[in-house]
């Protein structure tokens, strides 16, 4: 596991952009594997500055989110599809052919949990994994439980996780109950995974996660047993680590 500790936001939305276009210039039809949430939002934007600037393309890429929210409206605007087409793929060379998500509403979850992994295993296997964390420990939706899933599934939503992620809905009520998410074997089958953790709230959980007991109840713990872990903080969630 590497950890590098960053002193301003700034510096780390840019070291993680290098190593996702680093990837993608020295292997232009890298897998990318996303995630979503406020964390990868400026190396995103990032990534897009590069993109105009003609310093990478993304045309061969292919892109797999971790994540999708069950039952909202097509183009609701919270929606991780919604959320990926503003943050990074209209801006870029990725058009919908490329970029995949879970669809959230489908007929047939389970038969679209099936659907995921195999076009997954088509792919062969995620080049680099963005990841972030939940306070709980989640990564992707999968959530602390006496055992986690390898494959995608649907899950109900702890209410932290629904609560923490109201302030991006009017309301509480309005955070769907359940998502479809990519699993752990998913996740760790990755070559290299880049997780990113920002803020002095999520010093204790990276923490845990990272020193603490690899466990179901902290699902971001499994990270440990990866063998190209990269982990960028900021100097706030990096507080209790040493880097
Ligand atoms: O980055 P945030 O908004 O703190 O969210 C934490 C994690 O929870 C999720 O929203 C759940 O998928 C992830 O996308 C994210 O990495």
């Amino acid at each position: 596991m590497k950890i590098r500790k960053f002193e301003t936001q700034e510096a780390l939305n840019e070291a993680a952009a290098d190593l996702i276009s680093g990837l993608v210039l020295r292997n232009p039809a890298a897998v990318l594997g996303l995630a979503t949430g406020s964390t990868p939002v400026g190396i995103y934007a990032s990534l897009v500055r590069r993109y105009e600037a003609g310093l990478v393309r993304f045309k061969q890429t292919t892109t797999f989110n971790l994540d999708e929210y069950v039952g909202l409206p097509a183009g609701h605007p919270e929606s991780y599809r919604s959320y990926m087409q503003n943050h990074l793929f209209k801006h870029v060379d990725l058009v919908p052919e490329q970029t995949f998500l879970p669809d959230g509403n489908a007929a047939d979850l389970e038969a679209e949990c099936r659907r995921y992994d195999e076009l997954l295993a088509g792919a062969g296997r995620i080049n680099l994994q963005l990841l972030g964390i939940g306070h709980n420990g989640h990564i992707g939706f999968n959530e602390p439980d006496h055992a986690l899933l390898s494959g995608t599934h649907i899950v109900e939503l702890k209410p932290s996780t629904r609560e923490a992620n109201a302030r991006f809905f009017q309301s509480l009520d309005e955070v769907p109950t359940h998502a479809l998410t990519m699993g752990i074997g998913s996740i760790l089958k990755a070559e290299s995974i880049l997780l990113v953790v920002r803020g002095a709230d999520k010093a204790e959980i990276v923490h845990r996660a990272l020193t603490g007991p690899i466990t179901t109840d902290c699902p971001a713990s499994l990270l440990q047993t990866h063998a190209d872990l990269h982990v960028y903080v900021d100097s706030e969630a990096g507080r209790l680590l040493d880097a």
